[in-house]
């Protein structure tokens, strides 16, 4: 007879130090995991406290608070499990080794207490990752009782009358050498993955190859869970529980959503899943000593299926379908947007302000940005339908923000009406530079997305410093051909404390607008342009920006709505996109890219110092390989990438003191999470001559 089980994986939106918070929605997928019949319920990486408690995690009171709360979630499934079917539960917490170290853990318990913890093998310590600075990495195959739970704590393996089950941490199975290469030979039936994996373009593939490849090449079922939302407000924890039997994926959990609790479950066969292992040219060492927590109890069903009750069977997967029908830039699109929409989300609820506020140019980069903030509010909604969505707003609009019914129109039309003028303020600031392109732009896109729009002329501002200076100077005043970069900068300069102000007055958060091409540049005002508290747009690339923009006005963005899947498009971004990027800061015309470079050559030049690592010489052999020496000379490409690292060279300081944004591309510029960099250095001045010796060279040999 075939051996059943049902498993359930949870995504939790936690946040640092929220104990109570964390606590509860721990209890609610514990419920949730009884109430469509699970025998194991997997709950992320630290979700207990929270992946993002920093340097906290060595912190001593902070692990009595930790225990403590650990105690009370064993409390709650005690109650919880009484009368129920046995029910096995993985939590990830930071476990302190009393007078030792600090692990990153998974408690593993059920109604009956706690059983043992699993630790973490490979600590990430790349990209954003920096565990080794707080964690201890578990060695291999080794097991010790915990002094203080006296339960055993390492590298476990559970059995329950035969049924067997080992973990990955997340990091370990990202890795060659992968725990479960040693899991396959404790001959596991079911690996457990608890993850705290964060949202990067593209890396939701990457997860599911190695689940899939884990269940087919492992011979097991494979359960993945991950955190939900932005805790630390720069990662965003996308979810995306998987569960993968018979190397095939048969339950995918929500994505990129911004509920509380995103549980999903799936009836797994784990005698089918043996046969891999019977089958396999690498035999199993059944001789080798093991290490095993034995449960007293059968987590396992031998009910046939057909027996089993409607609500356990696995939800529908409507979800991934919504994911895998799209195209790839389609997709790729979308996820960006969703998860800057889910991380804008969370800033607003868990700032307790009362929205934004945008200086809007009429340009790409805030009139994105702006648009976001709508997306967040837009998806929200039907995320957590019209009540819920209501209920998070801040309090004081509710008075006037009336319960949607079909009555007040489409939910568009409420959303327009009743939310958006509170949640986002747009202001356009002239200067005698500005044109009425870049006006009408910033209007209609407010309008498109129901935003406040507002504007005023900032010129007499700009005057009365011009004025100030020149009256220091009488004998040399201020002018463009002198002072061109000191003229573009008060105008940036005094758009800030305006907007500010206006941030202040109304209890809003001020979002800055800068770009990933434009921070490795430097090309921005400092304490001007960079005002904000929040670049939701520094993590994208000019390039990619703007092929969202066109994206967003012609093909839109795929919704699962209330009354099924539709398109929400931008008609207005149309007034942006047909504008050439401009900072409108001189009085003759003024374009980005002649300032700097083509934005395609400067985000390849980003590309390829900070994917793939490489220095001037290299970077100029890639652009050659992309194509580029098409369309410029060796010569041309080479002042390019001079222009690059002299100014990525010179402006490290702005990166430093540049605001929080999130991460959304496989890379990052963020000094203080990503790419660390020297703020005094010697500007690249060797490898750059390396480079044009190798264009002198070329030149020679023709
Ligand atoms: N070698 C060096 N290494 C480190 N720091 C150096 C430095 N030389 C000057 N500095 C410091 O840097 C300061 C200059 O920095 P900062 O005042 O920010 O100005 P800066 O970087 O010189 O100029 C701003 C640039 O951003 C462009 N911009 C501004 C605003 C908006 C947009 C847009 O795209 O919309 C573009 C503008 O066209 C201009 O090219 C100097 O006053 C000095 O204190
Ligand atoms: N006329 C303006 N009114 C309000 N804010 C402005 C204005 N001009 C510039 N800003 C602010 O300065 C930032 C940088 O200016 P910039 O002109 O580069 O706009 P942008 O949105 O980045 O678009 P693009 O560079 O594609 O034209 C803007 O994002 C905006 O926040
Ligand atoms: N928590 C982790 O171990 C994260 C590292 C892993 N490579 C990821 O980004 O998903």
């Amino acid at each position: 007879m075939a051996d059943y089980l049902t498993i359930a994986t949870a995504s939790l939106r936690q946040l640092p130090f929220d104990f109570k918070g964390n606590i509860a929605r721990i209890i609610r997928a514990i419920e949730q995991g009884y109430e469509c019949g699970s025998n194991v319920l997997l709950m992320p990486e630290l979700a207990l406290t929270g992946y993002g408690c920093e340097d906290n995690f060595t912190f001593q009171e902070f692990h009595e608070a930790a225990m403590a709360a650990l105690q009370d979630v064993l409390k709650a499934a005690q109650t919880l499990g009484q009368d129920q079917q046995p029910m096995l539960i993985s939590l990830g917490l930071p476990l302190l080794y009393p007078g030792g170290q600090v692990y990153n853990a998974s408690a593993i318990f059920s109604a009956d207490g706690l059983h043992g913890f699993s630790c973490k093998q490979f600590l990430a310590r790349n990209g954003l990752h920096y565990e080794p600075r707080w964690f201890e990495a578990w060695p291999r195959g080794q097991v010790v009782q915990h002094p203080h739970y006296q339960v055993p704590m390492g590298d476990l393996v559970i059995d329950s009358h035969g049924v067997r089950i080992g973990f990955e941490t997340c990091e370990d199975s990202w890795i060659s050498n992968r725990p479960g290469r040693d899991l396959y030979q404790r001959n596991v039936d079911l690996i457990l993955n608890p993850s705290a994996s964060h949202f990067a373009s593209g890396k939701f593939d990457v997860r599911e190859q190695f689940i899939l490849e884990g269940s087919r090449a492992f011979g097991v079922v494979y359960a993945y869970a991950n955190l939900n939302g932005t805790e630390n407000g720069t990662s965003i924890f996308d979810a995306g529980c998987m569960i993968a039997s018979e190397g095939r994926m048969v339950s995918y959990g929500e994505r990129l959503n911004c509920q509380e609790v995103l549980l999903n479950h799936a009836l797994v066969n784990l005698s089918a899943n043996r046969v891999t292992r019977i089958l396999s040219s690498e035999s199993i060492n059944i001789f080798k000593a093991q290490s095993d927590i034995t449960l007293p109890y059968l987590l396992t069903t031998s009910t046939p299926p057909w027996q089993v009750t409607e609500q356990s069977l696995p939800a529908n997967d409507e979800m991934n379908e919504f994911w895998d029908d799209l195209s790839h830039d389609d997709r790729i699109h979308s996820e960006i947007c969703y998860a800057l929409a889910n991380g804008l989300w969370d800033w607003m609820q868990r700032t307790h302000t009362h929205g934004f506020v945008v200086s809007m140019s009429g340009g790409a980069d805030s009139g994105l940005a702006a648009t976001l903030v709508y997306l967040s509010h837009y998806l929200a909604l039907h995320q957590l339908g019209a009540n819920d969505y209501r209920q998070a707003l801040p309090t004081i609009w509710l008075d006037d923000i009336p319960q949607y019914s079909d009555e007040l129109g489409d939910y568009t039309h409420w959303l327009h009406q009743y939310v958006m003028p509170k949640v986002l303020l747009c202001l356009y600031q002239g200067t005698d530079n500005s044109s009425a392109i870049t006006f009408n732009a910033a209007q209609a896109v407010s309008e498109n997305i129901g935003a406040n729009f507002q504007h005023w002329n900032v010129q007499t501002i700009v005057d009365d410093y011009i004025e100030l200076v020149n009256q220091i100077y009488p004998e040399r005043p201020l002018n463009w051909k002198d002072d061109d970069i000191a003229l573009q900068n008060i105008q940036a300069r005094s758009r800030s404390p305006g907007v500010w102000m206006l941030a202040n007055r109304e209890n809003k958060l001020l979002i800055a607008t800068s770009n990933l091409s434009e921070s490795a540049l430097g090309y921005a005002t400092m304490d001007g342009d960079t005002s904000g508290v929040l670049s939701v747009v520094s993590g994208l690339s000019k390039t990619r920006i703007r092929k969202i923009n066109h994206w967003l006005e012609k093909q839109g963005l795929p919704v699962e709505g209330f009354h099924g899947f539709h398109r929400l498009t931008i008609p207005a971004m149309g007034q942006i996109n047909v504008q050439q990027p401009t900072a409108e800061l001189r009085p003759v015309e003024q374009t980005d890219e002649e300032d700097l470079m083509p934005y395609i050559i400067c985000d390849s030049i980003m590309d390829s110092y900070l994917i793939r690592q490489m220095w001037p010489k290299s970077i100029l052999i890639d652009l050659l390989m992309q194509g580029h020496g098409q369309v410029y000379s060796l010569e041309q490409l080479g002042q390019f990438i001079e222009r690059w690292f002299r100014l990525f060279c010179r402006n490290p300081w702005k990166r430093y003191g540049t605001r929080a944004g999130f991460h959304v591309e496989q890379i990052s510029l963020d000094p203080k999470t990503f790419h660390r960099f020297p703020l005094l250095n010697a500007s690249f001045a060797e490898p750059l001559e390396q480079m044009w010796a190798y264009i002198r060279a070329q030149a020679t040999e023709k």
